[in-house]
């Protein structure tokens, strides 16, 4: 499954580590993807750290996927886009981009059948755990919504929000196809070794769903 690690970068909690140190470290750990997101940096910016990140991902085999931003994704050569519900709607994305992959936030049924009509490739349930990572997310949305939006739709159904190593067991055998995380990787003194770790549970759990 493509999407079982999918690591998010976030230039706040990183420890002072670059975008493109994380994303080096957490692939080199068996990170599947890796999500260049950044609330703040210029276009030049985004545009200087997504190409670092297109060349390490390439030569690890993982997917590189931009946050927000269907630009920036497109001119670096990106495997896909992350959209929220505020964002550019999925089928305006989709129209521009036949072939990239269009992540979709969602919380609601509704919102998740609606993205895949739209086009989505995957969703995310967000938040599925209330989080100090991002303080509008909102309150955790539990796991009946996961359950439900997993056997309703015919897209991967991925997790986001205060998932980490002692709950990512649970998340999987709830039916998620693979889990989103800030902290539990890119905040952690070693990068790789978090992600190693996560990623083994991930596999352990996957054998008994
Ligand atoms: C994998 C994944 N899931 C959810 C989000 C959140 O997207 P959004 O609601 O648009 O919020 P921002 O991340 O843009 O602040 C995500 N980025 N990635
Ligand atoms: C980027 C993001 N989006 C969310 C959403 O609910 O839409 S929660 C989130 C942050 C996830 O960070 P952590 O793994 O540290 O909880
Ligand atoms: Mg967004």
């Amino acid at each position: 499954m493509p999407y079982s690690l999918y690591v998010v970068t976030d230039p706040d909690l990183s420890l002072g580590r670059s975008h493109a140190e994380v994303a080096a470290l957490a692939v080199a750990g068996g990170a599947d993807v890796i999500q260049l997101r950044d609330k703040s940096a210029s276009g030049r910016d985004l545009f200087a750290a997504a190409e670092l990140i297109r060349t390490i991902t390439t030569s690890a085999g993982a997917l590189f996927i931009v946050n927000d931003r269907l630009d920036i994704a497109l001119a670096s050569g990106a495997d896909g886009v992350h959209l929220g519900q505020d964002d550019l709607p999925v089928r305006a994305a989709r129209k521009v981009a036949p072939d990239l992959i269009i992540g979709v936030s969602v919380g609601s049924v509704e919102e998740g059948r609606r993205a895949v009509v739209d086009g989505a490739d995957y969703v995310a349930l967000s938040p599925l755990f209330s989080t100090p990572s991002k303080i509008d997310a909102g309150a955790g949305r539990g796991f009946d919504l996961l359950a439900a939006l997993c056997d309703d739709l015919t897209v991967p159904v991925l997790a986001i929000g205060g998932i980490n190593a002692s709950n990512v067991s649970q998340v999987i055998r709830a039916g998620a196809a693979g889990v989103a995380v800030i902290s539990a990787v890119v905040s952690q003194p070693d990068i790789s070794k978090a992600t190693s770790g996560l990623k083994s549970i991930i596999l352990e759990a996957k054998k008994s769903v």
